[in-house]
């Protein structure tokens, strides 16, 4: 790949034999060339400020004017004025990053940014001795930049000019001779470290040799220590990356690559770099959706520094549906069970189940006023509310739930003591009176009922008017004013008839009994309601006849108890999964209107409140908010795309009907059991859209001794899979040590040790079951050091990782084998793995599964 012979070969000095690495004065000289650039970006950027701000002031003052227009005018100028402040005093830090000179292009013409527009050199630009002129010189930063002449000061990365400072490589440089990326602090240039794309020119540039420094930006970027959130990755993205980030989004866009490809760096670039390209069309949202909330907070800095954040949301995966936020872990069987595309079915029964009484009218005492079948379904709004079943302190640990004790909600006459009295109504016998007659509908009239409503296709809660005129209709045919009715209709007189049948209608629906009745019958679902009702074992077991086995339907029941009677426990992130599907099976009920913040007069005057959020909340909090609401996005993103289960891709799918698609993972990373299944409905949610599809192929995280071991456990979990080539190599070779008095204290001893050897984070991998353990174990040790659970760690990196024993990562989920390769790839520079009791270490402390 000419992306990995670019990477290979920049880290060698044998490409360009005329760097310059030693000498301090040529150094110095070259470092003095881009500060005095740097220094006239300054100039030009506190004149656009000085702008920026006098557009404030005078907006303001045309404020004074009064007049609605003038008013509008106003808001319209502050707001505009106030984005690009806000903008340029972000990007004040660090934002010239790179350089590229050019030999003369083929078609000498300019494009609207300054640079010429052809990528390919001038036939005569290169002279037969092999020496050259550097025709044009660009610096490229985080955003563009134009003299008050209109000439480019630093193009914005993103803008097609500065496309050959990415993409150049030996093989294919095109008009590129040198790239230089320049590290700045401030307004002070420290370093540039060049690359030559053409080391067999001597290329001059105004009469001066082109003189080249430091060993590349790439390697300098990978050997750096990291720290608990990612950096962006814009003054050194690497050729077949930029591919992806600027491919053209009409589609679906799949990415894959191995650990450490870049994939997620990528993916945050192509959200700033579509919204560079087609901002109007981005107005509608980018949707990130990560799988951890850990990973959320490990990039969430990425897109602010790459100058966007506004229409940006970032989300984990259990945090996609409005007011859940997924804090539980399912263990790897019920995981299995919610995340499966059968659930689907066990959800569309569940919805019309819910409905009937509960407990079963044969178990309860059925009378008036009787602790029982007179509740309603326990799924409705007004339901009695829980007594328990939820977990201890609001979290659980991976695989607790089946532990977890829950009342027994399947039992009629449990679960009465601590309820609030609530008034009985009578759920198997409806008794009106109607024109001063006493009508009855039984059990099985009323069922009767039900099913016809039910034959609906609409979601079940927008079924409750249907349902309330089939109703009325059968208490109708039981009055004698039916009859009457219809002889008026026979008569010719169909008004009276109507109006006989309204009034009638007027006289049972205003009845007190009747909307009881009503509200207990066919009460309103919600989602966390029907979900509380699938923890009830008999009531599941009917519900999931024939699609889950008895052990699945009782496991899954189980831990559904920990959401509580009243379905307000804590989640799972698969359980969020199904509350989104449960919304749109049952339809959102109408939602109480959000609070509207008090409004300034002058808004209320000018309408344009919704472009002036700057006096009561910030651009990120108006971005959040915004975000909150949006249901549906204009692009999608799905990083760790091989996690998503069936049921997660439907939640995923319904946010971009109408969206492109960006979709990156790695199989081989993928902790989802059923991986045909996921496809099945990720080809659903993507729908028929064209694809194009990309591959990374070079890992620019781990050192080749690393990526060395975490292979061997890629030809067990994917044999023939092939790996990603490492960048760079350590020359340091994974530590492995056995357990010696115990865990906890070898594990601490490791992470110490590690700690001394690299100078930022350390990671500590050790299976879900023992994060909480593992968390105690290096308390002592400081915030560089992080616990982990082996699902936790996906997406992450570290400088130094500890694994803690490999067999019992393996063997936590028949996916193990892939979970133990995400583990063994997160380190940067250093790797120590501890073998525990299951793990048969050799001599060397080696354990089985990372042997040969
Ligand atoms: N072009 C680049 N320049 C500098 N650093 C890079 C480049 N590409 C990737 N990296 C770094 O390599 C590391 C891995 O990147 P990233 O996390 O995006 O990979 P990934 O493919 O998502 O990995 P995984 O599948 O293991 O989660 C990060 O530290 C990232 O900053």
């Amino acid at each position: 790949m000419a992306a990995q012979d670019a990477a290979v070969e920049s880290a060698g000095p044998a490409v360009d034999p005329g760097r310059d690495t030693g000498n301090d004065s040529v150094r110095d000289r070259e470092i003095g060339v881009e500060q005095h650039h740097l220094d006239q970006v300054y100039r030009r950027l506190e004149e656009k400020i000085h702008e920026a701000e006098f557009l404030m002031n005078d907006a303001a003052k045309r404020g004074q004017v009064g007049t609605p227009g003038a008013l509008a005018e106003r808001d319209a100028q502050v707001f505009r004025a106030g984005i690009h402040l806000n903008r340029l005093n972000n990007e004040f830090e660090d934002f010239l990053f790179g350089r590229i000179d050019l030999l003369p292009g083929k078609d000498g013409k300019k494009g609207p940014d300054g640079a010429y527009t052809s990528v390919d050199p001038a036939d005569d630009a290169i002279r037969t001795d092999l020496t050259a002129d550097i025709a044009e010189t660009l610096h490229i930063g985080r955003i563009g930049v134009l003299d008050s002449d209109y000439s480019p000061l630093v193009i914005d990365w993103r803008a097609p000019a500065a496309a050959p400072f990415y993409r150049a490589t030996p093989v294919d440089p095109g008009r590129v001779v040198r790239r230089r990326v320049i590290r700045s602090k401030g307004r002070r240039v420290l370093g540039v470290e060049d690359d030559l794309m053409r080391p067999e020119l001597t290329a001059s540039l105004d009469g001066a040799a082109l003189a080249v420094i430091g060993d590349g930006a790439l390697m300098a970027a990978l050997g750096q220590a990291r720290s608990h959130t990612m950096r962006d990755i814009v003054s050194s993205i690497q050729a077949e990356q930029d591919l992806v980030i600027r491919a053209p989004a009409a589609s679906v866009t799949e990415v894959s690559g191995g650990p450490g490809t870049g994939k997620t760096a990528v993916a945050l670039h192509r959200a700033a770099y579509l919204l560079y390209q087609d901002r109007r069309r981005y107005a509608g949202g980018i949707l990130i959706v990560s799988p951890t909330p850990l990973l959320v907070a490990y990039t969430e800095g990425v897109l602010p520094s790459l100058g966007e954040e506004g229409q940006v949301a970032i989300r984990a995966v259990g945090s996609l549906v409005d007011g859940a936020e997924a804090t539980a872990y399912d263990e790897p069987a019920v995981a299995r069970v919610k995340g499966s595309a059968r659930m689907l079915k066990v959800l569309r029964t569940a919805v019309r189940g819910a409905l009937e009484p509960f407990p079963a009218p044969g178990r309860s005492t059925g009378a008036p006023g009787g602790p029982g079948g007179s509740q309603g379904s326990p799924a409705g709004r007004g339901g009695r509310d829980g007594r328990g079943g939820g977990p201890r302190n609001g979290q659980l640990a991976f695989g607790e739930e089946e532990a977890t004790t829950a009342p027994d909600t399947a039992g009629g006459d449990s679960g009465t003591e601590d309820a609030p009295a609530a008034p009985a109504v009578r759920t198997d016998l409806l008794r009106v009176v109607a024109f001063g007659r006493r009508l009855e509908l039984d059990a099985d009239e009323l069922n009767r009922v039900r099913q016809s409503a039910l034959s609906g296709t609409a979601p079940v809660n927008l079924l409750r008017p249907r349902a309330r005129k089939l109703l009325l209709d059968a208490l109708w045919s039981r009055s004698g004013a039916a009859a009457r009715a219809g002889e008026y209709a026979s008569r010719g007189d169909a008004e009276l008839a109507a109006e006989l049948r309204g009034g009638f209608d007027e006289d049972v629906a205003s009845e007190d009994s009747f909307l009881a009745f009503l509200d207990a019958w066919w009460p309103e679902l919600t989602p966390r309601g029907v979900l509380a009702a699938m923890a009830d074992e008999r009531r599941l077991g009917r519900w999931s006849r024939r699609v889950l086995n008895q052990g699945e339907s009782r496991r899954l029941a189980r831990s559904l108890r920990r959401l509580g009677a009243d379905g307000k426990g804590p989640l799972s992130v698969h359980d969020v999964a199904l509350l989104d599907e449960l919304e749109t099976l049952l339809g959102s009920p109408p939602r109480p209107r959000k609070q509207r913040r008090e409004l300034d007069p002058l808004d209320q005057l000018t309408g344009l409140e919704e472009l002036m959020p700057q006096r009561e909340e910030t651009q990120r909090e108006r971005a959040e908010r915004l975000a909150a609401e949006r249901t549906e996005y204009a692009h999608v993103i799905v990083d760790e795309a091989q996690d998503l289960t069936p049921m997660q891709w439907r939640m995923v799918g319904r946010r971009g009907r109408h969206a492109t698609w960006t979709v990156v993972g790695d199989a081989a990373q993928s902790s989802w059991t059923d991986p045909d299944e996921a496809a099945e409905a990720r080809d659903e949610a993507l729908g028929n859209r064209p694809r194009r599809r990309f591959t990374l192929t070079v890992n620019y995280r781990n050192p080749a001794e690393i990526a060395e071991l975490a292979a061997k456990v890629l030809a067990l979990a994917m044999p023939g899979m092939e790996s990603p080539s490492a960048v760079r190599s350590t020359g340091v070779r994974p530590r492995f040590t056995v357990v010696r008095d115990d865990l906890a204290a070898t594990v601490r001893a490791e992470a110490r040790d590690l700690l001394a050897r690299v100078d930022g984070t350390v990671g500590v991998v050790v299976a879900m079951n023992r994060r909480e353990q593992a968390a105690r174990w290096l308390a002592e040790l400081g915030p560089r050091v992080v616990a982990l659970g082996s699902l936790e760690a996906k997406g992450l990196e570290y400088d130094a990782t500890v694994v803690v024993s490999p067999a019992e990562i393996a063997d936590e989920s028949p996916a193990g084998l892939r979970v133990l390769y995400v583990a063994l790839t997160r380190a940067t520079q250093q790797l120590t793995v501890v073998s525990g009791a299951r793990d048969e270490p050799d001599a060397d402390g080696v354990p089985d599964l990372l042997r040969d």
